[in-house]
């Protein structure tokens, strides 16, 4: 399978890594272009096996499947830039939310689907948002979320619930990050230890928890009630919690809502969506 990627930046680097890790190398050769040539070649220095292209329009015509990985403003440019090298064989994802599947059904000859990812991918973990265009069949549909298995766990979802989705697992692990290392600098503030000594606890605590809630099938009232036994010492910081935290998810996805629909990104539309 020849795979092409349009742009090596964060996410893009990230997926052929992924891919690289997890695909005999029999089964797949890689072809990427990036805007600015040093971070390709910064990638294929590691990944040797990584071909090069000059341009988008290369990178199209050497391959099957292509992975658009660029920023929300620069992806329409690239897609209509691309689009007379693109035949009805080929089959374009974009990792970008901004582009609309219809949209690009409307312009493009072949068939689409848009995957979007997460960093967690890195570790070979977290979801990929999938939602197929209507030109895949089932039996492709099928092909392509067994491919993403072997990076993530890939989780069908409806385009118009893409923003508050891809906000829990593509920018939640940017969310937690923030919470834990307030913990973590609370503690050096508060405890007198060191900040390797706080970040190390917090990391530990963080890899075990998310193993309880994944691997062990505990639910996040389990935890709760398993830690925060009566007349205990967790339950009088989770009081601490609960009135700070109140609203405050609520408001970081009203804001993440407006500023992805002035990125072009239409907000979901049902109405318990709706600001309280
Ligand atoms: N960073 C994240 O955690 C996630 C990002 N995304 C989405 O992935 C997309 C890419 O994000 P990042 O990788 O973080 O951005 P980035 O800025 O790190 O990478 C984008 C790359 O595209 C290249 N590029 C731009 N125009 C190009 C062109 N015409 N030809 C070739 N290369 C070109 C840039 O040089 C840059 O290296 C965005 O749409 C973003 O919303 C989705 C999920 C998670
Ligand atoms: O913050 C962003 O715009 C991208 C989209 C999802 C995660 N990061």
């Amino acid at each position: 399978m020849r795979i092409g990627f349009i742009g090596t930046g964060s996410m893009g680097s990230m997926l052929i890594r992924s891919f690289l890790q997890s695909t005999p190398s029999s089964d797949l050769q890689i072809v990427a272009c990036n805007r600015s040539p040093e971070k390709l070649a910064h990638l294929t220095a590691r990944y040797p096996q990584v071909e090069t292209a000059a341009t988008p329009e290369e990178t199209v015509s050497r391959s099957s499947i292509v992975f658009l990985c660029v920023k929300p403003n620069d992806a329409m440019g690239v897609i209509q830039q691309v689009l007379p090298y693109l035949q009805e064989q080929h089959y374009f994802i974009s990792i970008n939310s901004a582009v609309m599947l219809d949209e690009m059904e409307a312009l493009l000859p072949c068939r689409v689907s848009k995957v979007i990812p997460s960093l967690t991918q890195v570790a070979l973990s977290g979801v990929s948002l999938v939602m197929h265009g209507s030109r895949m069949s089932h039996e492709e549909r099928r092909f392509v979320d067994s491919w993403l298995e072997r990076i993530s766990k890939p989780i069908i979802v409806e385009e118009g619930d893409l923003r508050v989705c891809s906000d829990l697992s593509s920018c939640g692990p940017a969310f937690l990050a923030v919470m834990l290392r307030e913990f973590a600098m609370a503690a050096v503030r508060q405890g007198g230890i060191s900040r390797d000594l706080a970040d190390e606890l917090v990391k530990e605590m963080a890899r075990g928890t998310g193993k309880l809630l994944t691997e062990e099938g505990f639910e996040f009232e389990d935890i709760i009630r398993r830690v925060a036994v009566p007349g205990g010492i967790t339950a009088e910081g989770i009081k601490v919690l609960h009135p700070s935290l109140h609203g405050v998810f609520d408001q970081l996805l009203v804001t993440t809502r407006s500023k992805a629909k002035h990125h072009g990104v239409p907000p979901t539309e049902r109405p318990q969506d709706c600001e309280r």
